[in-house]
């Protein structure tokens, strides 16, 4: 939880916050192959593989533009900030954030949820469940690094095809 976020009153918070969120979503999306066309992510699952890669694609290029984007806000107010107090080796600068900033930050995020989305419509389009996906990151972490209970990719399945 942020500042930014709260929890609904009367409300029980899942016990993770975005596994919830990505099993919701993951499931709407499974569903959505049974829908008509009027469902963007109906043509993403069905249509030409094209449309889905190119969105994966290009919705990762916002993220990085966005984060450039944040990185610019950052620079140029301590630059700013420089050339009003001047720098002397050692000197504790406060370097104060323009709103834009905090916009930029917000835009970020949401690209990001923009990618990850289309990412989850690959991973439903080629078959990929959310626990295979979960698999896969777990089988990166060491012993001490995996949630207890984590599923497991099978042997033969780790770093097949690399
Ligand atoms: N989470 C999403 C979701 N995220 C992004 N998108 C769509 O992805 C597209 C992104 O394309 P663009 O980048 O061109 O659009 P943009 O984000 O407005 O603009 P920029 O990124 O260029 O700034 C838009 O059409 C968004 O509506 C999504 N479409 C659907 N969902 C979820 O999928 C469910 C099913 O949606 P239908 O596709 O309507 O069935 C929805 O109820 C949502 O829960």
């Amino acid at each position: 939880m942020t500042l930014k976020t709260y929890l609904p009153e009367n409300e029980e918070p899942p016990s993770s916050q975005i596994g919830a969120t990505f099993e919701a979503l993951a499931a709407t999306i499974a569903a959505r192959r049974d829908a008509g066309d009027e469902s963007y992510t109906h043509r993403l699952l069905v249509g030409s593989p094209d449309g889905v890669l190119k969105k994966v694609m290009e919705e990762s290029g916002e993220v990085a533009l966005a984060a450039k984007d944040v990185e610019s806000w950052a620079t140029s107010s301590l630059a700013a900030t420089l050339a009003v107090a001047g720098a002397d080796e050692g000197d504790v600068l406060s370097v104060e954030l323009p709103p834009e900033y905090a916009t930029a930050v917000d835009h970020l995020r949401y690209e990001a949820a923009d990618v990850v989305y289309h990412l989850l419509v690959v991973l439903e389009r080629y078959g990929i469940d959310l626990d295979e996906f979960a698999a896969e990151l777990n089988a990166r972490m060491t012993e001490g690094e995996r949630p207890r209970g984590a599923v497991r990719l099978r042997e033969e399945h780790i770093k097949r095809g690399k």
